[in-house]
């Protein structure tokens, strides 16, 4: 779970990803989710953390009104992990329930 994604497994898991891509500036993975109102955005923070807090895996993120700019990295293993992963499909299914 500690491992580093990298290459064939880290492409693989990006396509499974929809809207996920390579962040720009460090071995890190980014998605921008646009919401209807920031009622719905911050609600969607709220599910997503008292997720992480349980997975003991922390998001970065920056929330502007309606739209939350979410990075993804492992900080102990330097990159992506299986752990950045899961917890992008978590953010992916809580939005999934909000629309
Ligand atoms: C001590 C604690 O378990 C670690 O610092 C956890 C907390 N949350 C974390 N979140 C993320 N994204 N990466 C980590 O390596 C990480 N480590």
């Amino acid at each position: 779970m500690r491992e580093k994604l990298t290459g064939p497994k880290r492409e693989q898991a990006l396509r499974a990803l929809p809207g996920w891509r390579e962040a720009d500036d460090r071995d890190a993975i980014t998605k921008r989710f646009v919401f209807r109102d920031f009622s719905e955005a911050f609600g969607w923070m709220t599910r997503v953390a008292l997720v992480a807090e349980r997975m003991d895996h922390h998001p970065e993120w920056l929330n502007v009104y309606k739209t939350v700019e979410v990075t993804l990295s492992t900080h102990d293993a330097g990159g992506v992990t299986e752990l950045d992963a899961a917890l992008a499909k978590i953010m992916d299914g809580i939005a999934a329930q909000i629309r």
